[in-house]
């Protein structure tokens, strides 16, 4: 295993000027292990900016500005204000323009405190990278990484940026790049004029030795740069929840523009009114109607549910996912370190005969010291995958009584372990100046490449049958030497190109125990009440699979299928047999993709675990895809929407419970944002066409504006989640809080408060003869009020008023005070009071408001009694959890 994959050395294509005149200076620095200083990296990393791949960059602050220059509420406010100055009227101008900054700067804060949490949550993802900065070793962010570091390599590393390396020898896994599976080992040029600059790539994995090298190109200018540039550059696609929000928003935008148009035309020919004072009430009528809260909500709901869900240690890679995990009906996971705890133990050795139980200080019979021996010979010197440290650990115990060479061994060859053979061989130099062969893996791939005869394979598959029962995973091993004939003192022929011409002999069998994770019963029970089925995926043996999954209580359906069997089912057949199965063993790769498609045929959104490079395909077809972040691969990461912090199971079921509050909190404020418009629309519009005074100036539906934004980002946003939210089905795909169900209930709650408003001032202005500014007043109060009443009606629909208005939530009672603090300054302070239209309370004005707000309430209550249902379960989901719960076994 030399580093014979072609792969171009130094890339020189499309290397930009900058690329090599980096390069080249790097190359002048001398090779010491100082590195640079602290201050000469600063400058640097100043110089050429961060080490990110293009896709990688974060959004500038231009483009936020932008959005909300060009957002049209924005605009609509800018030209009311205009339209003041023309008429003259400075107040009301200069009043308009404060809310024009006072809304960039809601907006900028709101964007600010989205994007903090994007950050952050950046900066949990983003990979360190170990450098050398004056003279120590230190761990920076990968993005600080300059050209000309010292970059120090360490078994489990992904490499920074491309760097020469330069001392040391290290394994790296080039696949990202090269497609290539097997490691590629290097060490440092010999520096001979004709030896070439050895090099170590960006994104490539370390997967064993030690190193220090020379950074000489970052960012883009990697090999990964120009290739990942290329790839990174598909945009995700808008989600569902998206897409209907937009489509929504322009359907109103349409509605606003049409009915604000037509006021306008109506105030100037119909009523005879100035052109610019129709423009006003048209540009009010247009700010009441657009629905713009509705795309804030999304983003500040999503970002910010990603930033909690961190909080409990799930990192979501893609916000969208947040939406999907509420709607999840199957979770798929894999057995080991997501159900059991990845702390493997050899508990039991087996040759011909009975296993025997490995207790502490007891002496191993000849045999099963063969059979260690073998399973420590097959196993890498420094392994990382916990089983072969277990193998390790359990070689290196003085009780086995291993000879010491054995422990110390250093493979001269290996074959690895392939998606098609469960088995892996190394040879070694013995003591015996002869090359010693050691293989281990699935036994049924051990016992063919040991051309075992039918009758004993027999006897071997009641052997792990027994073994594997208890939840162990059990190895066959298998040992010989080579060349399998022959003396030690010819040279040995060359290594086969396969393990199964190596004439390998069966020695027994190894079993591992890997207990269950303590929080894993729980949380399936949770899954379960949710109705959320799970599924293992696993490629460990079926006995073993099935022992696991009842010890957890995943299920009690003993039915395996394994990956040899899905190869002779159709699609079709394969979907059906999904529905009645819970165990899934001895898979490869590609089956997992085959069942996550399946699954989503039979009408299930699935959400999937993984761990290697080669789950990332099926993750991606997931809907959610999870991956884990202590032992995945960057790879399987990448691919994933989500990744589990500490791995752990129970974690998934708490992101599945944030992601169905998340969503019912959107249906919330969804219904919030339709009712809250309805009676600001009426008010602005009802007047007008009954030849009224003007009701609602802009300055009022700013004002309304300033209020009803925080209500939806910020109280909504805090509503916890509701009693039963794991005691319900999840909802299904096509509920949407933009449906029209919700839209009406919403608006009926809206209309009820607009006809009581309309109502109230009829009748103050007519019979009560009050005047236009008291009448105004008492209406305005009593709308602002109901603004709360409304958030109050809308936060937990199930529950009656009491329990509503209850804790609970800590933003429901402060935005009470904002409320009343807002009144008391508009009626209160005279500037104010005039630029608003109103006047001093009177008695009979705060007596009228009083009795709005009580009918309001009253109006309230009865739309709760109709409703949509959270969450209507659509009928193929019934089916699914009725065909997991009582289909016979
Ligand atoms: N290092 C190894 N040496 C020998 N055999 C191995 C090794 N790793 C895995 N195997 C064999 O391959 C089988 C499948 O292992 P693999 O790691 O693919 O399972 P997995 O799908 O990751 O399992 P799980 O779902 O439990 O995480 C194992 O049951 C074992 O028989
Ligand atoms: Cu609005």
């Amino acid at each position: 295993m030399s580093a014979a994959i072609p792969f171009p050395e130094r890339p020189a294509s499309s290397a930009t000027y900058r690329a090599e005149e980096a390069a080249e200076a790097a190359r002048h620095i001398p090779a010491t292990p100082e590195g640079l200083t602290a201050a000469e990296a600063a400058s640097r990393l100043s110089r050429d900016g961060p080490n990110l791949l293009p896709a990688n960059q974060p959004a500038s602050r231009w483009v936020v500005v932008r959005k909300v220059l060009t957002e049209p509420m924005f605009l609509m406010l800018l030209t009311a204000g205009g339209i003041y100055l023309v008429l003259g009227s400075r107040g009301e101008a200069l009043f308009l323009l404060a809310f024009v900054l006072a809304v960039i700067g809601l907006t900028l804060v709101q964007e600010g405190r989205t994007q903090r949490a994007l950050d952050a949550l950046r900066d949990l993802s983003a990979p360190k990278a170990l450098v050398q900065r004056d003279g120590v070793a230190v761990r920076v962010p990968g993005t600080d990484v300059v050209v000309g570091d010292w970059l120090l390599l360490q078994e489990g590393d992904r490499v920074a940026a491309d760097a020469e390396l330069c001392s040391g020898s290290v394994s790296l896994d080039e696949s990202l790049l090269t497609g290539e599976a097997l490691p590629v080992e290097k060490q440092p040029a010999t520096g001979q004029p004709d030896d070439p600059v050895v090099m170590v790539f960006a994104s490539t994995v370390v997967t064993r030795g030690h190193g220090g090298a020379r950074v000489t190109e970052v960012a883009a200018n990697t090999a990964v740069g120009r290739i990942g540039g290329a790839l990174n550059a598909t945009v995700e696609p808008p989600s569902q929840l998206q897409q209907a929000s937009r489509k929504l928003v322009r359907q109103l935008g349409v509605v606003a523009v049409g009915l604000s148009a037509a006021l306008v035309l109506l105030g100037v020919w119909w009523d005879g009114r100035p052109l610019l004072d129709s423009l006003l009430s048209g540009i009010a009528l247009a700010m009441a109607i657009l629905p713009e809260e509705i795309p804030v909500i999304l983003t500040v709901f999503l970002a910010l549910g990603a930033w909690r869900l961190a909080g409990q240690k799930v990192l979501t890679r893609r916000s969208t996912a947040v939406e999907a995990l509420g709607a999840i009906t199957v979770l798929a996971v894999d057995k080991t370190g997501t159900l059991t705890r990845n702390q493997m133990a050899v508990v039991a050795l087996a040759a011909a005969g009975e296993p025997l139980p490995l207790t502490d200080g007891a002496p191993l019979p000849p045999d099963l010291v063969a059979v260690l021996q073998a399973a420590v010979l097959a196993t890498p010197p420094r392994p990382f995958d916990p089983m072969e440290q277990a193998l390790r650990a359990c070689g290196s115990a003085p009780a086995q009584g291993l000879p010491a060479w054995v422990n110390a061994a250093v493979p001269l060859h290996a074959y690895a372990l392939a998606p098609g053979l469960l088995a892996m061989t190394q040879v070694h130099q013995g003591p015996d100046e002869r090359q010693w062969l050691a293989c281990k893996g699935a036994p049924e791939a051990v016992a063919d490449l040991c051309r075992l005869t039918e009758t004993q394979r027999v006897h071997l598959r009641s052997q792990v049958a027994s073994m594997a029962g208890l939840g162990w995973r059990v190895l066959g091993v298998a040992g010989g030497h080579w060349p399998p004939e022959g003396d030690a003192a010819s040279t040995p022929p060359d290594w086969p190109a396969g393990q199964a011409d190596l004439g390998l002999s069966w020695l027994g069998l190894v079993a591992l125990a890997d207990p269950p994770r303590d929080d894993v019963p729980a949380a399936l029970a949770e899954c379960r009440g949710a109705g959320v089925r799970v599924i293992m995926l696993t490629g460990d043996h079926p006995a073993t699979a099935s022992a696991i999954a009842t010890q957890v209580g995943l299920t009690d359906r003993p039915e395996v299928l394994t990956g040899a069997q899905i190869d002779t089912l159709s699609d079709a057949d394969l979907t059906t047999r999904m529905a009645r199965t819970d165990v899934c063993a001895r898979l490869q790769p590609a089956h997992k993709l085959r069942l996550v498609r399946c699954l989503q045929a039979g009408g299930a959104v699935v959400a999937m675990t993984g761990d290697g490079v080669n789950d990332a395909p099926a993750l991606k077809a997931a809907d959610v895809g999870i991956a884990m972040g202590l032992r995945g691969t960057d790879v399987a990461r990448e691919a994933s929407a989500l990744v589990l912090l500490d791995d752990s199971f129970a974690r998934i079921v708490a992101a599945i419970r944030q992601g169905r509050r998340i969503f019912d909190n959107i249906d919330k404020a969804s219904r919030f944002t339709f009712a809250v418009h309805v009676p600001i629309v009426g008010l602005a519009l009802l007047p007008a066409l009954m030849h009224w005074p003007a009701l609602l100036l802009p300055a009022h539906i700013v004002l309304l504006e300033l209020l009803i934004d925080p209500a939806c980002s910020v109280v909504f946003e805090a509503e916890p989640p509701a009693d039963g939210v794991m005691q319900r089905p999840p909802r299904a795909p096509g509920v949407s809080p933009f449906s029209s169900g919700n839209l009406w209930a919403g608006a009926l709650q809206g209309s009820g408060l607009a006809l009581v408003l309309l109502a109230g001032f009829a009748v103050l202005q007519g019979p009560l003869g009050v005047p236009e500014a008291a009448s105004r007043g008492a209406v305005v109060v009593a709308l602002l009020s109901s603004v709360w009443l409304l958030v109050v009606a809308n936060r937990q629909p199930d529950r009656g008023w009491w329990p509503s208005l209850r804790a609970g939530n800590p933003w429901l009672w402060p935005m009470a005070g904002a409320v009343a603090a807002l009144l008391v300054l508009a009626l209160s302070v005279p500037v104010l009071r005039d630029l608003l239209h109103l006047a001093p309370v009177t008695p009979v004005v705060a007596g009228a408001a009083a009795l709005m707000v009580v009918l309001n309430c009253f109006c309230l209550a009865l739309t709760r009694l109709w409703r949509p249902s959270p969450a209507p379960a659509a009928p193929i989901r019934h089916t699914v959890t009725r065909a997991v719960h009582d289909a016979p076994a």
